[in-house]
């Protein structure tokens, strides 16, 4: 199991420091949450943030977009140096155009689904995409507790990929922590994002080795 620490949670003040605790205690990834207002009601920050990580560590960086519109981001967050670039299929009438467009810039292509979203809409896309993102909160804030309902979701997911034969990752992403990511790693995730449960902490380091020894 991949770790993708989220920096949602991190202390903005301080985020050179929390991005290097991370990276020492050997997440793979860093997720980075983009927020736009409008998709969901919490704004982050654009491709300027990504462009200022990106030489602090050689991490993932798996840039998970909540913006209206995304093909219009694409190009900057590609040239930002962003490794993975994740869309809601809600958030665009054109999801197949823009997978394209993300993978025509060389960047890894994800697809991302709301918690009340049926797996039905991102079938097309599925023997395209690097990487499936299961929102298993709803999306525009940290500190959210787990919706039980999806590990159904991921099951259905991985059946799909295995019965397919498709090589995608998937990843999950909101309340997860050391018991609810071994339920995720049971029904096939492979990747998990994890915000508050590493940053508020005064140990995060701890936490990501708690993380590690659950899914052992
Ligand atoms: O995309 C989001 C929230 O919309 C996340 O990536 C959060 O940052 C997850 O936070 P925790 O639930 O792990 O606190
Ligand atoms: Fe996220």
């Amino acid at each position: 199991m991949k770790l993708s620490p989220s920096i949602l949670s991190a202390n903005f003040a301080n985020l050179e420091k929390d991005i290097k605790v991370v990276d020492q205690a050997g997440a793979e990834y860093l997720h980075i949450d983009i927020m736009d207002g409008h998709f969901v009601p919490n704004l982050t920050f654009g491709a300027n943030v990504v462009e200022a990580i990106r030489p602090l560590t050689k991490m993932v960086l798996d840039c998970h977009l909540m913006v209206e519109n995304p093909e219009t981001y694409i190009e900057e967050f590609a040239k930002a140096g962003a490794d993975i670039i994740g869309v809601h299929v809600e958030a665009t009438a054109h999801i197949f155009g823009v997978i394209q467009q993300i993978k025509k810039l060389g960047v890894k292509a994800e697809v991302v689904i709301n918690p009340g979203t049926s797996l039905e809409t991102i079938k097309q896309v599925l023997p395209l995409v690097d990487q499936v993102l299961i929102m298993t909160v709803n999306p525009g804030f940290g500190g959210q507790s787990f919706i039980p309902e999806m590990k159904r979701k991921i099951d259905q997911l991985d059946r799909i990929k295995q019965v397919q034969n498709y090589d995608f990752d998937i990843e999950v992403d909101g309340g997860i922590n050391d018991q609810t990511i071994k339920e995720c790693l049971e029904s096939g995730a492979t990747v998990a994002v994890a915000g508050s449960y590493i940053y508020n902490s005064d140990n995060p380091t701890e936490q990501i080795n708690k993380l590690r020894e659950s899914t052992k």
